[in-house]
């Protein structure tokens, strides 16, 4: 006897399961099982996935009702533990004043780090509680957490504990990151702290999966970013780095060579950059939510990392400066209209190539894998990206658990 048969599916995704990520034109390939699919669900996992049959018996079963069905999504780079907010610098923004001239005054990254250290542990966890729940609800089971609105010892590790506690208390998957270095404290020197920084790695190893830092002008430097990525490797750490944001400083190159999990943002990168990405397993997190916030007319070349042979990944980079959405569907509206990658490419960067990039065994409904499935109330998976700005998960399952359910309209 199984636990349930989900059946009656329209479209059922099924993104390839692989050692590696999938690059280049294997970035558009992806199975989709029409009219009649089921899944068959025991003790977490998925048993079967396929054409409907009569072999399976359960103790419950869901009328998918012709919906489609597919993976949990993934998102690969949040900064979703912080304290406050910074609205008031959307209007600076429009008027023209710049992230980095911001963050240079002392705004920005600066005023989250200020509002971040008064929080409480409690305080922060019942924030990012709210847009847990938001994820959960648009069909996002596992999530990368980053720290970086600390920088100093205490204020790090607060973040990371508050991130290992969602994990404990919420249905999903976490990945944490160590972002020390994401900016130089008000008055402090840049080698200095980044030598601090560099010290916390063997105490931060307990807590943190991956070492990260921001790689961009009045930041870290390139070669900063070497020396950190270096003393992380040595220590044990996968890297990851916020490369070629704004700027094209070669942080993806130095992704590569430091053998980055991820190399994230990459809106600057470099032809030579991009080649070099086909050659590696290096994943590009590609994060347009942040180049339509900011207000920016040039996106990050997904077309020209895809034709080069690179594995590319979508995320939110839900944060409180640069991206304030936490809605990954959004963003996969946006990789259509902006990225010009097409859905197959789309649901691939949400699902198995976001879990490399975190490394993460989701983002697949093999046989054996944990069954973390979200019924989308769609016609087809083109709908998601086209009808953007709404929430099309309509029930959403942890490990075969439903977690969420579409309210209907409260009426008498
Ligand atoms: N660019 C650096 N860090 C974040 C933004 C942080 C902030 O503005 O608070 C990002 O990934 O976009
Ligand atoms: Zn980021």
């Amino acid at each position: 006897m199984n636990d349930i048969i989900i059946k009656n599916i329209k479209s059922l995704l099924l993104p390839k399961k692989s050692d590696g990520p999938l690059k280049g034109k294997e970035m558009d390939e992806l199975e989709i099982i029409d009219d009649q699919a089921m899944i068959v669900i025991k003790d977490d996992k998925v048993v079967y996935r396929g054409a409907e049959t009569d072999d399976y018996q359960a103790s419950e079963t869901i009328d998918a009702a012709g919906m489609i069905a597919s993976p949990a999504l993934v998102d690969p780079h949040t900064h979703v533990v912080h304290g406050g907010s910074r609205e008031h610098e959307m209007a600076l923004k429009r008027q023209g004043v710049d992230y980095l001239t911001i963050l240079e005054q002392g705004g920005g990254i600066l005023n989250t780090v200020e509002q971040t250290k008064k929080a409480t542990h409690q305080e922060l966890f019942d924030k990012a509680s709210k847009n847990i729940i938001r994820m959960i609800q648009y069909g996002v089971l596992t999530v990368e957490s980053k720290s970086g609105y600390g920088l100093d010892r205490e204020n790090e590790l607060k973040q990371l504990e508050v991130s290992r506690e969602i994990a404990e208390k919420f249905p999903l998957t976490m990945r944490h990151t160590f972002l020390g270095p994401h900016a130089i404290p008000k008055g402090a020197d840049s080698e200095a702290f980044l030598d601090e920084m560099i010290d916390l790695l063997d105490e931060v190893k307990d807590y943190a999966d991956f070492a990260d830092i921001f790689c961009e002008t009045g930041v870290f430097t390139i070669e900063q970013s070497r020396k950190y990525m270096e003393a992380a490797n040595e220590k044990g750490m996968r890297v990851k780095i916020h490369a070629d944001e704004i700027d094209p400083l070669g942080g993806l190159e130095l992704a590569i060579e430091q053998n980055a999990i991820s190399a994230d943002h990459l809106v600057a990168a470099s032809d030579e950059g991009k080649r070099q990405l086909g050659d590696s397993d290096t994943v590009a997190v590609l994060l347009p939510g942040t180049t339509f916030y900011l207000g920016k007319e040039e996106y990050a070349d997904a077309r020209g990392m895809i034709a080069n042979g690179g594995a590319v990944s979508l995320a939110t980079d839900y944060n409180p400066g640069s991206c304030v959405t936490d809605n990954l569907q959004m963003i996969m509206a946006i990789a259509s209209l902006k990225l010009k990658m097409t859905p197959n490419e789309i649901w691939n960067a949400v699902t198995v190539n976001a879990a490399h990039a975190i490394d993460a065994d989701k983002g697949t409904l093999e046989v054996g894998d944990d069954a973390d499935i979200v019924l989308w109330d769609a016609p087809n998976h083109e709908y998601i990206p086209y009808h953007y700005g709404v929430n099309h998960a309509h029930t959403v399952l942890a490990k075969g658990q439903v977690v969420y359910r579409q309210p209907g309209l409260l009426t008498n």
